[in-house]
């Protein structure tokens, strides 16, 4: 279904985090240098809507020290408008490291992020929708509350990505509370992976079967197919074969081209290839947010022309 462009600045809401990764060859334990670069998800949402030309917005906190002071730095040199990029004088840029098997270990307990409570009225204007996710509902009780208010923030759409990270709660309480989250956004982006450890569903429908109510559901599963629900419709594409480098802000990317697309009026099939495509970007490196895509690349997002077929 193609639908009229959207108007209005995206509103990312977040924590964004400084990633420090390892060389690939000793691990952390034998590392003697670090990679710097930035992360969090809903930087990374900001970045990825900037590289498609949709006007984004970041709001967040972040500590009164360089890292604070390069994570500002990132986004405004992406084209996101970082202006609500709030710094805290006392409290530290929350921290994770990436292990290359795969573990991520957080250093954000009591980081600036994880006091972000209310935003300044001036940082809603213009803005058409608003995008947070799973996480900042698990930092702490008031980051959930302002999840929970703007995903019924009046005058904007709203999508909420579940990123269930299993590092900061347990399942059984994270469940109940991220479907209740995702009842009240008009997009909920899911993994189908996270939707079992936290559902015990196993099939695309059977998430549909949990929000029948949200406007649009996208649920992705890995290298197999990503799926869109909207009433009765239902849109499957599988993702471009890529190298897997490092998966890490994939999702995020993803979200990002899907929902630069749907604002730009593409269809859901487009709008997931969209999504594929910024995800294969960010796949294909270390970083968690990738590079912008090239015209060629996204005319293939947009047309589905030699797009390849489910495997
Ligand atoms: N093995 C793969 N091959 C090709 N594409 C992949 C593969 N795994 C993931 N992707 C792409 O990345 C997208 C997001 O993957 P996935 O849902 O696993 O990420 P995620 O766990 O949500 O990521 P994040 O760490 O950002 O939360 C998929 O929809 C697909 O486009
Ligand atoms: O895991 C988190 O909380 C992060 O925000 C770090 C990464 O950037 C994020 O997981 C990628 O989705």
């Amino acid at each position: 279904m193609i639908t009229a462009p959207a108007p209005g600045t995206v509103l990312c809401v977040g924590e964004p985090l400084i990633a420090l990764t390892p060389p690939a060859a000793t691990g952390l334990r034998d590392a003697e240098t670090l990679s710097v670069a930035v992360g969090g998800a809903e930087v990374n949402v900001a970045v990825g809507l900037a590289h498609l030309g949709v006007p984004s917005r970041f709001a967040g906190r972040v500590g009164d020290d360089p890292f604070g002071r390069r994570v500002s730095a990132v986004l405004t040199a992406a084209g996101v408008d970082a202006r609500f990029l709030e710094v805290d004088p006392d409290r530290p840029t929350g921290l994770y490291l990436k292990d290359p098997a795969g573990a991520v270990r957080y250093y954000r307990k009591d980081s600036a992020a994880s006091v972000l409570a209310r935003l300044p009225d001036a940082a809603r204007d213009g803005v058409g929708h608003i995008h947070v996710t799973g996480i900042t509902a698990a930092l702490s009780p008031p980051c959930r509350d302002l999840v929970t208010e703007l995903l019924s923030a009046p005058g904007a759409t709203a999508s909420f990505d579940l990123n269930y990270r299993p590092a900061l709660w347990h399942p059984a309480d994270a469940g109940p509370i991220l479907l209740a989250l995702a009842e009240r956004a008009d997009i909920v982006l899911a993994g189908l992976d996270e939707a079992a450890l936290l559902w015990d569903v196993h099939e695309p429908a059977d998430i549909r079967a949990l929000l029948p109510g949200v406007t649009e559901l996208i649920v992705k599963d890995g290298p197999r197919r990503a799926s869109a629900f909207r009433g009765a419709d239902r849109v499957d594409v599988p993702p471009l074969p890529t190298a897997v480098v490092e998966p890490i802000g994939a999702g995020d990317a993803f979200a990002a081209g899907y929902l630069a697309a749907r604002r730009g009026g593409a269809s859901l099939a487009a709008a997931l290839r969209t999504g594929h495509l910024l995800a294969a970007i960010v796949i294909g490196g270390h970083t968690d947010h990738g590079r912008a895509p090239t015209a060629r690349e996204l005319d293939l997002a947009r047309t589905g022309a030699g797009w390849p077929a489910a495997r």
